[in-house]
């Protein structure tokens, strides 16, 4: 079922047309969100309606809920719920609040001191997910580390149900954030409305979450139109399992489908050394498809998913880094050894019972990742996304002696002589 390839056979240009996802090659996305931010930009709240009339199918009069409406909301589900909802809260506030470190104060000469100071970034727009799957568990991967860094205003946005609400575990999770009102608003315009502000909407400085392709191009265009920043890319899901032959094929299938469900543009790639595993996991694969609800979903992202043989767990690496996915699952008895060899990945699931999901509600980690091989460069989601890090330096007179005429010969050598000067007036001062 899966397209399967054999890594020996590839060209390096294979092997880059091949790690290629979720490309707007004719540019359909990119035009129709550059339609709706300046539709947004131009007419705030009314384009919001309108697009959740077009895109959600619903007309909304009031574009928020307030703390009232959560409050109810967040009633209606059952005590099960809740406590699985605080015990993922738990998990991710305990993981992620042991990312506010507090660096050293350096002295680089005597006399000379530095240090860094964290600040949290004032207004923060958190995007949930709503449209194939409501994700309340993405609220809590935002929301928890805003929280821990400190951020004054936190701003979510979600697609509205029909009935023109979030649901109830959406509202649990506002109130366990104590977060008192939600934006009833998503795609490119909810991206649009934090950036621009509406009358509703407050404008915000950074703006965080995942989202379908819409979304997640709304993100990087309005990166370039504004100076509200974002995360990272975070597009659709994508899952490579690397296993060889002590992995068993039914965990593997049931891994590929965890992100296939998420939506057709998922993607799902296996790479073994085993080529008898391959076509068990194949098997595998249409067994768990019969009995999955979301099985067309995840049927067509499989279409666009695929296996790669290798003859070694190194050549696995080697594809893995170069693909740089969003999760790497490692199905194999080596793993230790192979953790040094990861260097491009989001989030890394080790062993055979490290299913994907558990990073995806409830481990500690965060499940807001890099996609479509931003994962080169891009951390997913942490407390330091939500924060700035000021320098700061201050010298006494010792330092100011110290370090003068260094920064005095710099300055002149790149012909500023005023850079010079602020150095050489202070100088001469202490000097008389
Ligand atoms: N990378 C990550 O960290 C991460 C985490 C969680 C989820 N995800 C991904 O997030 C995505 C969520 O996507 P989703 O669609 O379910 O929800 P979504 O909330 O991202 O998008 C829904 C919205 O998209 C807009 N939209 C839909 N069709 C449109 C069209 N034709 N034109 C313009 N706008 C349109 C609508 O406004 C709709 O409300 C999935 O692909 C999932 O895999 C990624
Ligand atoms: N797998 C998604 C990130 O790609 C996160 C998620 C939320 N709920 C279920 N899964
Ligand atoms: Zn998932």
């Amino acid at each position: 079922m899966l397209k399967t390839y054999q890594y020996d056979q590839l060209s390096l240009e294979e092997i880059d047309e091949l790690i290629l996802r979720n490309t707007d090659p004719n540019n359909q996305i990119q035009d129709t969100v550059e339609q709706i931010i300046s539709k947004v930009k131009e007419d705030g709240d009314d384009a919001l309606k309108q697009f959740a009339s077009r895109y959600d199918q619903i007309d909304l009069e009031q574009l928020y809920l307030d703390e009232g409406e959560i409050e109810a909301l967040a009633n209606s589900i059952s005590r099960e719920q809740q406590r699985a909802l605080e015990i993922a809260f738990q998990n991710i506030y305990k993981f992620h609040a042991t990312q506010l470190k507090k660096e050293r104060t350096i002295e680089t000469m005597p006399g000379v001191t530095c240090w860094r100071e964290v600040r949290p970034i004032e207004k923060v727009g958190l995007y949930i997910p709503g449209g194939s799957a409501v994700l309340p568990s993405t609220l809590l991967m935002l929301g928890v580390p805003a929280r821990i860094a400190g951020c004054k205003e936190i701003v979510v946005c979600s697609p509205p149900q029909k009935d023109g609400k979030v649901n109830g575990f959406i509202a649990y999770c506002l109130k366990l954030l104590q977060v008192k009102k939600i934006y009833l608003t998503g795609g490119a315009q909810a991206v649009a409305a934090m950036a621009f502000g509406t009358a509703s909407v407050p404008r915000v400085d950074k703006i965080f979450g995942p989202g379908n392709q819409y979304v997640t191009k709304a993100k990087s265009l309005i990166q370039s139109l504004t100076q509200v920043s974002i995360d990272m890319p975070a597009g659709p899901s994508e899952v490579l399992v690397i296993a060889d032959e002590t992995a068993n094929p039914a965990y593997i299938a049931a891994d590929l489908l965890a992100q296939a469900e998420h939506g057709a543009d998922s993607q799902a790639v296996l790479v073994s050394t085993n080529e008898t595993l391959i076509s068990n996991v194949n098997e595998a694969l249409a067994n768990q498809l019969r009995s999955l609800p979301r099985a067309a979903l995840a049927q067509k992202a499989l279409e666009n998913s695929y296996a790669v043989i290798v003859d070694s767990l190194e050549n696995a690496l080697l594809f893995s880094n170069k693909y740089a996915p969003e999760h790497l699952i490692i199905q194999s008895d080596q793993w230790k050894k192979m953790v040094n060899g990861v260097l491009n990945a989001g989030s890394v699931f080790l062993g055979h019972l490290t299913p994907e999901s558990v990073g995806d509600y409830a481990s500690g980690t965060n499940h807001t990742l890099p996609t479509s091989g931003y994962a080169r460069s891009y951390s997913g989601v942490s407390v330091d996304s939500f924060v700035k890090k000021i320098t700061f330096q201050q010298l006494s007179s010792t330092g100011l002696q110290q370090i003068g005429s260094t920064v005095e010969i710099l300055a002149e050598l790149e012909g500023l002589q005023a850079h010079k000067n602020a150095v050489s007036i202070r100088l001469s001062d202490l000097n008389d």
